[in-house]
């Protein structure tokens, strides 16, 4: 990255859009805001988490509050780092944590429940529910989803049923629906906009990835009024002004997409057979499938990977609910580590003879198993086995799961050239060069690291970019892309299928059905 000097970041003609873009990446356990030139490079950025909530077993929530307030917090304080005016952006791209569901009230403003959160288990038996009633056909053909708590609208009725007065209210018009994005963009705009985009809308299980519209009768399947719906307009486009007293100025909002989209984006993953996979709380892989949204036979999801000028882009994705959660299991939850950059040094001394598989299912398993219920476990204890081989396992679980998504990708998709196709990679956990290789040993496919780890944030300054014509087109912004390193296969295949096939016999021990 550059270092921050201030006239590599303000350039001095008339004091109006100087071609700066702020991202506003709303994550799951922070929230960051990252302040991009016109030459792409990151000149600020700025940080803050905020509390998770865990108010029974298998519950997550976020307060509203905190993610409006992390958010205006970390524009400010990226801006006072850089020692920028507002009025030097050119624009806001917008980047959040999927699925996540807030209610709030048109009137005040305020939700009028916590914000139910992606990982949140507590609409399982309403999903089951309706699974049993025959609905999953329609779910899968209309939103390309499974009938899953993952997703937005079960945990929006959720809400409607539980807060006293919200349906009546909800019916009345009275109340406002949206994953984080459309959240923030009210709260930003004043509520003079309602928006999304069809990045965020198709995770909630209310759209109609193939239409392009909200579908009537998934909001009569799950009880969602369609008046409480936000309007869904593309990646690249306009999403209002900012309230001037928020950053100084009225600033345009200008790019909106979910976090994993704006990864693809970032990642410059636009042909269709790129492949990239985020290695975060959890691990996300999208394989981009073009204009054509393919259907999975292998239980992935079938997802809209951008709509620019109109037109939907679609992806293949497998979503893997413990990546680094894992890791910080370890650290918070056992006490094995310190810091997440030891796993790789006890990973790298662990007993080679020792076969000691974690199957991570702290909130049961997501693609391609899709089990709630199913729990984490451990195999392949013994008496010899310590922190080196719990490490090793950990890391490992990442490239195993990876390699069931990989796997599902393949049996779905016979593009041109995925089996030549490398994965791009990003997030927290590719810092960890032993499990990029572990990666590619497992896959069997290069794995490839960016210079540009802040793919997320970057997806999204570029979609604001490219709608107010600072940034280029997508061809030419793919041109950018820079490789840090790439990490070859090596381990024979003998030993690549033996260890393999452990990891499928643990995951199948694993599994509450077969
Ligand atoms: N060197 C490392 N080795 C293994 N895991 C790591 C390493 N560095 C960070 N991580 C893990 O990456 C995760 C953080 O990644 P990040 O992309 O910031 O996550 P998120 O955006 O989901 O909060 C944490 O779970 C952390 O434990
Ligand atoms: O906020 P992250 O990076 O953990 O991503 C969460 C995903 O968008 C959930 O689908």
């Amino acid at each position: 990255m550059p270092a921050n000097r201030k006239d590599d970041v303000v350039r001095k003609d008339d004091g109006a859009r100087e071609g700066l873009i702020l991202a506003l990446d709303q994550g799951t356990t922070s929230t960051r805001a990252m302040l991009f030139n016109h030459d792409m490079q990151v000149v600020a950025t700025d940080q803050q988490e905020f509390p998770q909530h865990f108010p029974a077993s298998g519950h997550v929530e976020h307060d509203a509050e905190d993610l409006w307030r992390t958010s205006v917090e970390t524009m400010r304080g990226a801006l006072a780092k850089a020692g920028v005016e507002a009025a030097a952006l050119a624009g806001i791209g917008i980047t959040n944590q999927r699925e996540t569901t807030v209610v709030w009230d048109r009137e005040t403003g305020r939700a009028i429940h916590p914000a139910i959160v992606w990982q949140d288990r507590r609409t399982a038996r309403i999903c089951g529910d309706l699974k049993r009633d025959g609905h999953e056909q329609l779910v899968r053909d209309r939103s390309g989803l499974l009938l899953d708590p993952y997703f937005s609208a079960t945990k929006a009725s959720w809400i409607l049923d539980t807060v006293p007065g919200a349906r009546a209210a909800a019916e009345a018009g009275k109340l406002a629906f949206g994953t984080v994005d459309a959240f923030l963009i009210w709260r930003m705009t004043g509520g003079r906009v309602h928006a999304t985009d069809a990045t965020n809308a198709s995770r909630t299980m209310l759209y109609d990835i193939h239409r392009g519209a909200w579908c009537p009768d998934l909001c009569k399947v799950f009880g969602v009024p369609m008046g409480m719906l936000p309007e869904v307009r593309d990646s690249a486009g306009d999403f209002g002004e900012t309230l001037p007293d928020l950053l100084g100025v009225p600033v345009p909002i200008r790019g909106v997409a979910g976090d994993q989209q704006a990864a693809t984006t970032g990642q410059a993953c636009f042909r269709p057979g790129m492949v990239k996979a985020t290695y975060g709380t959890g691990c996300f892989a999208l394989l981009v499938t073009g204009n054509q949204s393919v259907r999975s036979r292998n239980r992935l999801l079938t997802t809209v990977a951008l709509q620019l000028n109109g037109r939907r882009s679609y992806a293949l994705e497998g979503s893997i609910f413990v990546a680094g959660a894992a890791v910080q299991w370890l650290r918070d939850g056992l006490g094995l580590i310190e810091n997440s950059a030891q796993t790789e040094v006890l990973a790298a001394e662990a007993d080679p003879a020792q076969s000691v598989y974690l199957v991570p299912a702290f909130t049961g398993l997501g693609a391609p198993h899709w089990d709630a219920d199913a729990r984490g476990a451990m195999f392949g204890l013994t008496r010899a086995t310590g922190p080196r081989e719990i490490a090793r396992a950990v890391l490992d679980s990442v490239a195993y799961q990876t390699r069931d998504l990989v796997e599902a990708m393949r049996g779905d998709w016979e593009g041109d050239g995925f089996s030549e196709t490398v994965l791009r990679v990003d997030g927290g956990m590719v810092a960890s060069d032993w499990l990029m290789q572990r990666l590619a040993d497992m896959l069997a496919t290069p794995v490839d690291r960016p210079k540009l780890r802040e793919t997320t944030a970057m997806g999204a300054a570029y979609l604001a970019g490219l709608a107010t014509g600072v940034y280029p087109d997508p061809e030419v912004f793919a041109e950018g892309w820079a490789l840090d390193r790439r990490f070859e296969p090596g381990m024979a295949e003998a030993e690549r299928e033996r260890l393999y096939g452990g990891w499928q016999d643990a995951v199948r021990r694993t599994l509450t059905r077969s």
